[in-house]
């Protein structure tokens, strides 16, 4: 038997080295795999251009996936909600591990909650997503479009330049930043984007990684599939204002998702279910399908820009 170690790649953000971290240590302590991380700086980190502006789906995603592709490592730790949902060429995902948290955390000076602040508090995010449902809540609240990692956004509501951050919970845990959480929005009222919590870990089709069973969570994979699912037959990029939430809860697939005018003032839901007895897989993505469907059918398109491409946030 071979002893080299797998090679993990990683972005080299203090959240993406965190994720890493765990699943490293999930992974070695499962089977006693030795394990090297490589961290990789893509142009989404160099950059300090907008989100929006960097264009492309997968700014973050697409050096790592180079670097794999090119044999340079073995595997990729993602953050999945900022993995474009199109296939890429040659890399499928290996393991999906048990989601954290999936809920967005606002972070507020004070540990004031949302309906606490003051009027015309000054409160960012970059997700339009967020913004929607912020101004949902509270139009008279003032968005301040930001950018940067958890830290740094911290930082801009700790030195009081904004009053609050919106972040997500899971983010916040992995980095020991719980703390920092001053109301976890319940996820019917507040639903995040497809796939936040969960990690995917990216491999070359065709090669066998046995090791990676030991973190597989196959309920996380179909409900995120089904979430997934929603935005691709949208044809909605990652910054697209729609929430999407899944469980799997024994036999049955419960998907709900929100589709926002990025105003806040208007939106569409949609929520339906599915019996498990077969193809997870299939089934999760024919109900990402019908969600998807239906809420074009209710007019989906007309209140939300479906094809905001960036990465919803950078961190
Ligand atoms: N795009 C940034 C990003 N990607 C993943 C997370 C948090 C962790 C997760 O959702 O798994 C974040 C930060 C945030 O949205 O607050």
């Amino acid at each position: 038997m071979s002893s080299r170690p797998l090679r993990v790649a990683t972005r080299g953000s203090a959240l993406a080295r965190a994720q890493t971290g765990h699943v490293v240590a999930a992974l070695h302590e499962a089977t006693g795999v030795e394990i090297d991380v490589v961290i990789i700086t893509s142009e989404g980190d160099r950059s300090k251009e907008s989100l929006a502006s960097l264009g492309g789906t997968g700014v973050f995603a697409s050096a790592l996936r180079e670097a794999l592709t090119a044999g340079e490592c073995d595997m990729i730790v993602h953050s999945l909600k900022d993995l474009p949902t199109a296939p890429y060429r040659g890399l499928t995902i290996g393991a999906v591990p048990e989601r954290e948290d999936p809920r967005d955390a606002l972070c507020s000076r004070d540990g004031l909650m949302l309906d606490e602040l003051p009027e015309g508090a000054r409160v960012g995010t970059g997700s339009p997503r967020r913004m929607a449902q912020l101004l949902a809540l509270r139009p008279d609240l003032e968005i301040v479009d930001i950018r940067g990692n958890v830290d740094t956004r911290l930082a801009r509501v700790r030195d009081g330049d904004l009053d609050a951050v919106v972040l997500a919970s899971a983010g916040l845990a992995r980095l020991g930043r719980l703390d920092a959480a001053s109301e976890l929005f319940a996820l019917d009222i507040w639903p995040t984007a497809p796939g936040q919590g969960a990690l995917a870990i990216e491999i070359r089709e065709g090669d066998s990684i046995p090791e990676l069973l030991s973190i597989e969570h196959s309920a996380t994979r179909t409900a995120v599939l089904a979430e997934r699912s929603v935005l691709a037959a949208l044809e909605a990029g990652c910054a697209a204002p729609i929430g999407a939430t899944a469980a799997v809860t024994g036999d049955l697939l419960e998907l709900s998702a929100t589709v926002y005018q990025p105003d806040g003032a208007a939106e569409l839901g949609c929520e339906r279910s599915a019996e498990l007895l077969g193809d997870d897989h299939l089934v999760a993505d024919l109900l990402g399908q019908a969600v998807a469907t239906q809420l074009l059918e209710d007019g989906a398109a007309e209140i939300a820009p479906l094809s905001g491409r960036g990465p919803e946030e950078s961190a």
